[in-house]
């Protein structure tokens, strides 16, 4: 096979098969993509790691037949398989190769820690925890958590809204956002891996945030400063902005295309809520016309939660 890439079988946290990319070398299947765009035009790959529930040093993901189906390998499976439906949606739908747009590497780290109830961008890597079982269960595990995280690290090369208050509310926004895009069969976040024993509810909901504990009005914004101000809570209001936007032009792709554009041509690290609306009202513009009905149904989104 062309450098030693196969595609192989995975079993993945909600026992689900699934074909999974891999690199052979050195005797043994390793689990690194290298079939992207960006393995042609950098070498960079797309490569998975297990923290094997520690939370300092990451180890190889390696499995002699190539068939992954042991239970300790399911976050591993999904976390990689993601990570490259995520690195197809913006190469593919948006023009952005990697989160970069230079074509760098994508890391990711599970089993991070022990019973980890969350996820994150580290900076250079993602990171994801196995849950405890009852709040979560391995959050690699759905889609949209990978797209959230892998969209913190496109925030951080466009916009690089400082994670905190109003701006790190965006921050979390358009995490939720852009994975709501890529895992569009419902307006749901986190539902796939948050609290296995509870159906139908969700971490977050963008069409109802109330029914998930968030303001979905800018009168009903939550002052505090814990969460880094209340990032995961105000989060709420843009994230129904965008839900009332998506649905008002019938297409969640062209809403996120121009979140997108907004946070990449006209958002800075302290933009807050006004000037989101006034950074996605200047990427419509730019990509369908100011006198466009996007461009009306937009202003309609944002007003409909306080926000001008
Ligand atoms: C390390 C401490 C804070 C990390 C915050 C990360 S970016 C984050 O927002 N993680 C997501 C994980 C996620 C994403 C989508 C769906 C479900 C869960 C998140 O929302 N974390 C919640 C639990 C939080 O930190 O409050
Ligand atoms: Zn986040």
């Amino acid at each position: 096979a062309v450098n030693h890439v196969h595609s192989a079988t995975g079993v993945g946290v909600r026992g689900d098969t699934k074909s999974i990319n891999t690199t052979y070398k050195n005797g043994t299947y390793y689990m690194e993509d290298r079939t992207k765009y960006m393995y042609s035009q950098k070498g960079s790959t797309i490569n998975t790691y297990t923290f094997n529930n520690g939370t300092s040093s990451q180890y190889y993901m390696t499995d002699a037949d190539n068939t992954w189906n042991a239970s300790t390998q399911r976050a591993a499976v999904d976390a990689h398989y993601y990570a490259g439906k995520v690195y197809d949606y913006y190469y593919n739908s948006l023009g952005r190769n990697s989160y970069d747009g230079n074509g760098h590497a994508i890391i990711s780290g599970v089993r991070y820690s022990s019973r980890y109830n969350n996820a994150f961008w580290e900076g250079t890597q993602m990171v994801y925890g196995d849950g405890d079982g009852s709040t979560f269960i391995a959050l690699s595990g759905a889609y949209d958590v990978v797209a959230h995280e892998l969209t913190h690290a496109v925030t951080e090369y466009t916009s690089g809204l400082v994670y905190s208050y109003q701006s790190g509310a965006l921050n979390e926004s358009w995490s939720d956002a852009m994975a709501s895009v890529m895992d569009s069969n419902d307006w749901l976040i986190g539902e796939d891996v948050y609290t296995p024993g509870i159906s139908g509810d969700a971490l977050r909901s963008m069409s109802n945030p109330a029914a998930e504990g968030q303001p979905a009005h800018m009168n009903q914004y939550v002052n505090t400063s814990s969460d880094n101000g209340g990032v995961h809570t105000n989060s709420g209001i843009p994230n129904k902005a965008f839900y009332n936007f998506a649905t008002s032009i019938g297409s969640r792709s062209i809403a996120g295309k121009i979140w997108y554009t907004a946070s990449r041509d006209y958002m800075t690290s302290s933009t807050n809520f006004s000037g989101a609306r006034a950074a996605t009202l200047s990427a419509c513009a730019a990509l369908y016309g100011s006198g466009s009905s996007y461009y009306t149904s937009l202003k309609n989104a944002w007003s409909a939660v306080g926000v001008y």
